[in-house]
C-alpha cells in the first residue's frame, strides 16, 4: 500500500561542538504510517525529532510537510501545522487537575467546563480512560502520559511524535496505548516512534529508519525482521548475551530489617516493614510497577533517608542512621533512577560528576583539595569501559544523549569497588548492546563478591541478572524467592498486590 507522503526529511545535518548528531539524514513518512526511528544511544534520534518539532534548527537540509516547505522555528509553529510531540519526561503540575494541566499547554484554552467535556470525549473516543477532575499528583505514570497524549489529540495532529513512550508503562498500559496509536493511524494520523524496545516496534510499526552515529544506515519493515536482527543493524555487529559466572555466595553483606520510612516525595509511597538480606555474590532483583516505593527504597538505602541504626546493616555494621557519605565509606553505593537532577548535576562536566559520588571511595581528595587529575583519570576510565559516546570528560552531563549519560552513571557506581551496590533502573533508556554490557557488569561485580540490589520495571532484565526476586507493592516488599524456577504465573501473583487483584480471592 502506498500512502500519500506527509513528511519528508532531506539531507538534514546538525552538529554540536565535537559531534555531528545528524549527518545528511533523509527519510519520509506517509499519512497514517507508524514509523520507527531506531538507533543506539547517541545515534541522533532525539535531535532529529527535536528538529521536526521546532525545538532545534538544522544546520542544513530541508523538510517538507504535505509537499510544502516546513521550517518550524518553535514548537508552537509546529503544533499549528499539525505536528505534536509527547516527551519522555512529562511537564505536568502535580497540584493541578487534569483539565487545568491540559489548559496550560494550550494557546487559547476554552472555558474549563467545555475543556473538561472535550477531554472526556477524546478520552472515550480513543479508549484512554482519564477523569479531567483528578489531581495529576494522584495519577500513575501511564495516566500522566494520557494527559499529554490527550493534550496533543485536542489539536488534531497530522503527525504525533513519541519519544520512548513505553518505558514508564505497565504491560496493560502498553496495550491500551498501542490500541490508541493503531486507531489514530487508521484515521490517517502518522506516528513517529522512538523506542529501544524492539519487540514493541515489531508489533506496532510499519516502517523503520535506523540511525548509527548520526547517519541513516538501514531502513526495514520491522515485522519482517527479528528483534535481534534490528539490534544488530543498529550497532553494526553481532550482540553478546550476558554470561553469569557462578561464584559461591558469601556471608550477608546487606541486611534490612523491618524498615519503615515516610516518603519525602509529594504523592510518594512510604515504605512499610521492608526486610531482606543480600549475600556477597548475590543479585537481588526487585520488581514492581513504578510508584510503589522504588524511589523511597533507594533513598532509604543510599542514606538520603535515615532510620534507626540497626534497620540497615552493611557487613553487620549498623548504618541506618548514617548519611550517604558515611554509607559510601562503609562500602555501599547507590544509583538513583532520575539521571537528571538526582544522579547527575546536568550543568557540571563529567569529571565533576565523577567526583560527586566517587570522591570518597576513590580517595579523590588530598589535604582537603580535590585531586582533579585523578578524578579526570577515573572519568576517562568510565568512558572507556562503558563505551560512553562523548567528545571527552569535560563536556557537561546534559550534552550527552540520555542513554550515554546513563552508561556513565552506571560505570561511576559499578567501578568503585563497593561491596554493596544498589541500582534503580540500570538500563533505563539505553540501547540493546549497552543494556547487555551494563547487565554483564552487574553480574561481574557479583561474581567478584559484591552484593547487588537491582530495582527495575523490566521483568526480563530482572530474570536475566537476579539470583533472588521480590516485588514492591504499595511500599511493602514480598519475601525474596530464588529466581530459578519462578514461573510467570507466580511472578504475576507476587505482583498482583500492586493492582489489588488478590483481594477478590480472599476467603475469610
Ligand atoms: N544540546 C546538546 N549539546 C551538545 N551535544 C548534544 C546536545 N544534544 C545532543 N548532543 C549530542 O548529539 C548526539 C546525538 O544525541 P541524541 O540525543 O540525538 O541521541 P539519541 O539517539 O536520541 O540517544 P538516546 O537513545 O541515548 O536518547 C550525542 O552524541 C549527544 O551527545
Amino acid at each position: 500500500m502506498t500512502r500519500p507522503e506527509l513528511l519528508r526529511v532531506e539531507g538534514i545535518t546538525k552538529a554540536y561542538p565535537g559531534v555531528v548528531a545528524n549527518s545528511d539524514v533523509s527519510f519520509s513518512i506517509g499519512e497514517g504510517e507508524i514509523h520507527a526511528l531506531l538507533g543506539e544511544n547517541g545515534a541522533g534520534k532525539s535531535t532529529m525529532v527535536k528538529m521536526i518539532y521546532g525545538l532545534v534548527r538544522p544546520d542544513s537540509g530541508t523538510m517538507t510537510l504535505r509537499g510544502a516547505a516546513y521550517t518550524p522555528s518553535k514548537p508552537a509553529e509546529a503544533r499549528r501545522l499539525g505536528v505534536a510531540m509527547v516527551f519522555q519526561h512529562f511537564s505536568l503540575f502535580e497540584a493541578l487537575n487534569v483539565a487545568e494541566n491540559v489548559a496550560l499547554g494550550m494557546e487559547n484554552p476554552p472555558p474549563m467546563r467545555e475543556l473538561a467535556a472535550r477531554i472526556r470525549a477524546v478520552s472515550e473516543e480513543y479508549g484512554l480512560p482519564l477523569d479531567p477532575s483528578r489531581m495529576v499528583g494522584d495519577l500513575s505514570a501511564g495516566e500522566r502520559q494520557r494527559v499529554e497524549i490527550i493534550r496533543c489529540l485536542l489539536q488534531d495532529p497530522k503527525l504525533l511524535i513519541m519519544d520512548e513512550p513505553t518505558s514508564v508503562l505497565t504491560p496493560q498500559e502498553v496495550e491500551i496505548l498501542f490500541r490508541t496509536l493503531r486507531q489514530l493511524s487508521s484515521e490517517g494520523t502518522a506516528i513517529l516512534y522512538i523506542s529501544h524496545k524492539l519487540e514493541e516496534i515489531r508489533s506496532l510499526c510499519d516502517e523503520a529508519t535506523i540511525l548509527r552515529r548520526g547517519k541513516v544506515v538501514a531502513t526495514c519493515t520491522p515485522r519482517e525482521r527479528t528483534a535481534r536482527e534490528m539490534a544488530e543493524l543498529m550497532v553494526g555487529q553481532a550482540l553478546k548475551t550476558p554470561e553469569r559466572r557462578m561464584g559461591a555466595k558469601g556471608e550477608v553483606a546487606l541486611g534490612v530489617s523491618d524498615l519503615s520510612v515516610e516518603s519525602p516525595i509529594p504523592f510518594g509511597t512510604s515504605l512499610k516493614g521492608v526486610s531482606f538480606t543480600v549475600a556477597r555474590g548475590e543479585v537481588l532483583g526487585i520488581a514492581g510497577v513504578a510508584g510503589n516505593g522504588q524511589d523511597e527504597l533507594l533513598l532509604a538505602l543510599s542514606g538520603e533517608l535515615k532510620a534507626a541504626p540497626d534497620k540497615v546493616r552493611v557487613a553487620g555494621q549498623p548504618v541506618g542512621d548514617r548519611g550517604p557519605v558515611e554509607r559510601r565509606k562503609a562500602g555501599l553505593v547507590a544509583a538513583p533512577e532520575d539521571r537528571y537532577g538526582h544522579a547527575a548535576a546536568p550543568d557540571m562536566s563529567l569529571v565533576e560528576n565523577a567526583f560527586l559520588t566517587a570522591g570518597v571511595r576513590k580517595g579523590l581528595t588530598q589535604n582537603g583539595f580535590v585531586d582533579w587529575a585523578g578524578t579526570r583519570r577515573f572519568a576517562e576510565e568510565i568512558i572507556a569501559a562503558y563505551d560512553v559516546r562523548t567528545p571527552g570528560p569535560d563536556v557537561a552531563a546534559r550534552a550527552l544523549s540520555g542513554g550515554n549519560l546513563q552508561k556513565f552513571l552506571m560505570g561511576r557506581e559499578l567501578m568503585q569497588g563497593a561491596q554493596v551496590i544498589v541500582i534503580n533502573q540500570p538500563t533505563w533508556g539505553v540501547d540493546a548492546a549497552a543494556a547487555a554490557s551494563i547487565r554483564q557488569s552487574i553480574l561481574d561485580r557479583a561474581g567478584e563478591g559484591a552484593a547487588v540490589v537491582v530495582i527495575s520495571q523490566d521483568l526480563d532484565e530482572l530474570l536475566e541478572v537476579s539470583d533472588s526476586f521480590a516485588v514492591l507493592n504499595e511500599g511493602r516488599l514480598t519475601r525474596p524467592r530464588p529466581t530459578e524456577g519462578l514461573t510467570m504465573d507466580e511472578i504475576g501473583l507476587m505482583m498482583g498486590g500492586a493492582h489489588g487483584m488478590e483481594v477478590a480471592h480472599h476467603v475469610a
